[in-house]
């Protein structure tokens, strides 16, 4: 790691650029200049730099960023070249999904457990590995050692879940569940709510539908050509 603090909004950026990094590197690009990385990522290239540059890495003039050097450097830079062995916590219709998802595992998350509090589940197997009881969280927990728990419980058991997984050592959490957690200082949180997302777009939906009419649709409003308009 860099050792500096690198601000929270770079830090979101990190993945997005290892993303892009990750598709040159795939179709065989070395060297990618600051306007092609920014413009794959969706940033502006001003930005992109004054980010990459948190990192110690400037690039290098005429030639620009080794593509797989940065890889590396960003990857080092948001934990990603350790593993991190994750327990999942509600494994109904989402848990399900994650436990299937391969994206975590290529990443270095590493689901080591599947608890659920119904004993209905429990001897399932999904992605190959067992759901057992949530009251085995500790002994988990301990054995592989996991920092990282992810809830996706119904909103009413996440803050429970959430205590029980701080009083047996887990200090990120990254919580599927549409409420907001309670938790003491020193702990992360990530809370991904799908349906504030959808409703962000369907904000900016609505100001699109309502945009001002154009001087032609204000015109065939009137039932008049737009020609006639002096
Ligand atoms: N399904 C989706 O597409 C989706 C999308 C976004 C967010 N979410 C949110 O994710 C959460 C899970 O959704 P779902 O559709 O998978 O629900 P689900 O009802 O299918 O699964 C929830 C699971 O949590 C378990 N559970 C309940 N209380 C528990 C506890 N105290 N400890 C351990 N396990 C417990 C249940 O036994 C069940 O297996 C919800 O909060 C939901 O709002 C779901």
């Amino acid at each position: 790691m860099s050792g500096t603090r690198i601000p929270e909004a770079t830090v979101a950026r990190l993945p997005v650029y290892l993303r892009a990094l990750n598709s040159m590197s795939e179709s065989g690009t070395t060297t990618c200049s600051s306007l092609e990385l920014a413009t794959a990522a969706g940033v502006n290239s001003a930005k992109l730099r004054k980010d990459l540059s948190h990192l110690g890495s400037y690039g290098t003039r005429g030639v620009g960023y080794d593509v797989e050097y940065l890889r590396y450097q960003i990857s080092r830079e948001i934990g990603l070249t350790q593993d991190w062995p994750v327990v999942v916590v509600g494994i109904g219709n989402l848990g399900h999904a994650l436990a299937n998802y391969s994206g975590f595992s290529s990443r270095g998350f590493r689901t080591v457990a599947l608890l659920d509090a119904d004993t209905a589940r429990h001897g399932d197997v999904v992605a190959g590995i067992e759901i057992r009881g949530f009251d085995e969280l500790e002994a988990v927990v301990a054995e592989h050692g996991v920092g990282i728990g992810v809830i996706a419980t119904p909103a009413v058991a996440a803050q429970d879940v959430a205590d029980r997984m701080v009083a047996v050592g887990i200090r990120s959490i990254l919580n599927f569940a549409p409420t907001i957690l309670s938790l003491p200082e020193g702990v992360d949180v990530r809370r991904v709510d799908l349906s504030s997302e959808l409703q962000i777009l369907a904000y900016h939906e609505q100001r699109k539908s309502s945009a001002p009419a154009t001087v032609a649709e204000v015109v065939a409003d009137l039932g008049q050509p737009v020609g006639g308009v002096r």
